[in-house]
């Protein structure tokens, strides 16, 4: 699959779908890569520049795709993660991945497929009844830096045929249409499956260790307030 921004065509709700649902991502790749700054483009428009290495960040998000609104669990996850076991719970509690990797770090792309296998593998061991892999979208990130380019479009479409995963490769700085781009490609993914194969987005249980992460209600678009975020640098934004 290659670039394409045009956004996915409107989905048709099944059956079993209610009229608003959760669905959880995680956000996974190498430290630096841009995840945070892309997830919290998606939910606020805004580009921080500002980050914390190690937060790691549970963000809720309400959207209305096709008619519909959308509930989004996100979780930012930290890019060095040490902890085998608490990787695992972190994949085990998603329903479909976002894979990052930016187009300045060839580690970072590297880094791709090692991922996939391993949510892949953890999710095999616990979506009986389905042998589709869970629904990921793998993306190149930063490619405003073209001067510092390590890894060609070509790879990053190279590898999205050769895992089945679809591909976007954005800008988070330059272009928050693109970051929704990779949120609704990831649900219209995960819709499909739905479809074809209802059981797979059972949820598992999860170990109490995920209830530690902090949650951020942040919502942009359909508040209850009605007012839109307003902040200055991602320091506004952390949880007290
Ligand atoms: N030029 C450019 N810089 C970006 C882009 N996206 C993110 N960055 C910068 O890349 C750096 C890392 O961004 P983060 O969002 O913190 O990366 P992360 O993957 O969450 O990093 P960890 O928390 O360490 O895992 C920051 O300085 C961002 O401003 C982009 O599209 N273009």
């Amino acid at each position: 699959m290659s670039t394409n921004f045009a956004l996915p065509r409107p989905l048709r709700r099944s059956g079993s779908l209610p009229a608003s649902r959760t669905i959880r991502i995680v956000v996974l790749g190498q430290g630096a890569v841009g995840k945070t700054a892309m997830t919290v483009r998606f939910i606020t428009k805004r580009f921080i520049g500002e980050y914390d290495p190690t937060l790691e960040t549970i963000y809720r998000h309400e959207a209305a795709i096709s008619g519909e609104v959308v509930r989004f669990e996100i979780l930012d996850t930290a890019g060095q993660e040490e902890d085998a076991l608490l990787i695992e719970e972190k994949i085990k509690w998603g329903d479909g991945f976002v894979i990052v990797y930016s187009v300045t770090d060839r580690c970072s792309f590297d880094e791709v497929m090692r991922l996939c296998f391993l949510v892949n593998h953890i999710h095999s061991n616990s979506r009986k009844g389905s042998s589709d892999p869970p629904p990921i979208v793998i993306v190149a990130n930063k490619r405003d830096l073209e001067f510092d380019r390590m890894v060609t479009t070509e790879d990053g479409e190279n590898l999205s045929k050769a895992l089945k995963h679809p591909f976007c490769e954005v800008s988070t700085r330059d272009s928050y249409e693109e970051t929704v781009v990779v949120f609704h490609t990831l649900y219209s993914e995960m819709m499909k499956q739905l479809s074809s194969s209802p059981t797979s987005f059972r949820r598992r249980a999860v170990s109490k260790l995920m209830d530690k992460i902090p949650k951020i209600h942040a919502n942009s678009t359909l508040g209850s307030t009605g007012r839109s975020f307003s902040f200055n640098s991602f320091r506004d934004f952390l949880p007290e």
